[in-house]
């Protein structure tokens, strides 16, 4: 993987409401290669929202490391953070009340970032015009967001997102409020902007079809990366005869994706959720170390070898890997 754009080190935040501290990070660990696109999943509450607040500049960490574009988040300065907001990250939110202004077409809304960045009238309406274009919008330039369908809205907000060419995309959510069919539209949308410009997403979503059509999905629990999904079509006869047994036993599907876990720093690593109800590990597993590959059985099986029933193999080679 080449040098990351986005690196979270055991990211912390916690919010404290009157007298209670609400820990919604609690030692994220996340990287992200330039060009890559990725999602975040997970259960509600798990801090989802809370990461991409951090990695657009909304919210500061409480404790950790957090590097964008080689921008330090936990120590920019008030005029730093405007300008990181400005040039370096694009957002598109779920609700398209956030991403647009409702008295301005669809032009002058593209036009809106630029002119606080300084840029001149010709040339922000110019690019307004060529991003509308881009996101399929070329013929609707005068209409207001409400003569604009929900689809539309959004195509029209990711236009906004990237009126000052930031080099991430942050989406919450961007096709929380759509049909399927104009989900698919915007998901699709998001993947040739991906390829044609080699922009960085990272997208939030609940949507399986998203969550499926991306590089990467990391999958968040209570707080910390737990799990990551990198798609690849591999057919089963490729894979190491241990990553074909321990993909069987989660029951995953290796010609569409293959499944790791991510190791921090400590060495700490969170199972799958399938691997934990599957092996009755009960909280603490035995560690074998083999020549190119770690395994972990539950201490019960004390004595059966024979890699036939039941373990779950870490292969750290695979940390990172982008195919
Ligand atoms: N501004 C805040 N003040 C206090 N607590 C907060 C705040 N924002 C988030 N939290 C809490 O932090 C935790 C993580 O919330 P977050 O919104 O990041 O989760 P999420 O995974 O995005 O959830 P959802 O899928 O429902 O949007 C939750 O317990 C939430 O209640």
């Amino acid at each position: 993987m080449s040098e990351p754009i986005i690196i979270c080190d055991n990211l912390v935040k916690i919010y404290k409401v009157a007298d209670l501290e609400v820990v919604a990070l609690q030692g994220l660990d996340l990287e992200v290669a330039p060009g890559e696109m990725i999602a975040i999943v997970g259960a509600s509450g798990s801090g989802k929202s809370t990461l991409l607040n951090i990695l657009s500049g909304l919210d500061v960490p409480s404790a950790g490391g957090c590097r964008v574009s080689g921008n330090d988040l936990t120590r920019l300065t008030a005029a730093q953070r405007l300008n990181y907001r400005r040039y370096i990250v694009g957002q598109v939110w779920q609700q398209s009340g956030r991403n647009l202004l409702p008295e301005l077409s669809a032009e002058a809304n593209v036009a809106l970032p630029q002119m606080l960045s300084g840029v001149g009238s010709r040339q922000r309406n110019q690019r307004a015009r060529e991003l509308l274009g881009l996101v399929g919008l070329g013929d609707k330039l005068n209409k207001k967001p409400e003569q604009l369908s929900g689809g539309e809205q959004q195509r029209c907000a990711i236009a906004v997102a990237l009126a000052n060419s930031p080099q991430v995309l942050l989406a919450d959510e961007p096709t929380g409020e759509l049909d399927s069919v104009t989900a698919h539209v915007i998901y699709n949308l998001l993947r040739e902007l991906n390829q044609q410009l080699g922009l960085t997403i990272v997208t939030v979503t609940h949507d399986a079809a998203l969550a499926a059509n991306v590089d990467r999905t990391i999958a968040i629990r209570d707080g910390r990366t737990s799990t990551e999904t990198v798609r690849r079509e591999a057919e089963l006869d490729e894979l190491h005869e241990h990553m074909q047994e321990a993909s069987a036993i989660i029951g995953l599907s290796t010609r569409t994706h293959r499944e790791s876990v991510l190791i921090d720093r400590a060495g700490r690593l969170q199972l799958p959720k399938e691997a934990i109800e599957r092996l009755p590990f009960n909280g603490r597993a035995e560690v074998r170390i083999v020549d190119d590959h770690v395994e972990l059985w539950p201490l019960q099986s004390e004595g059966n070898g024979n890699g036939k029933n039941g373990h779950i193999i870490s292969e750290p080679s695979m940390k990172g890997e982008k195919h």
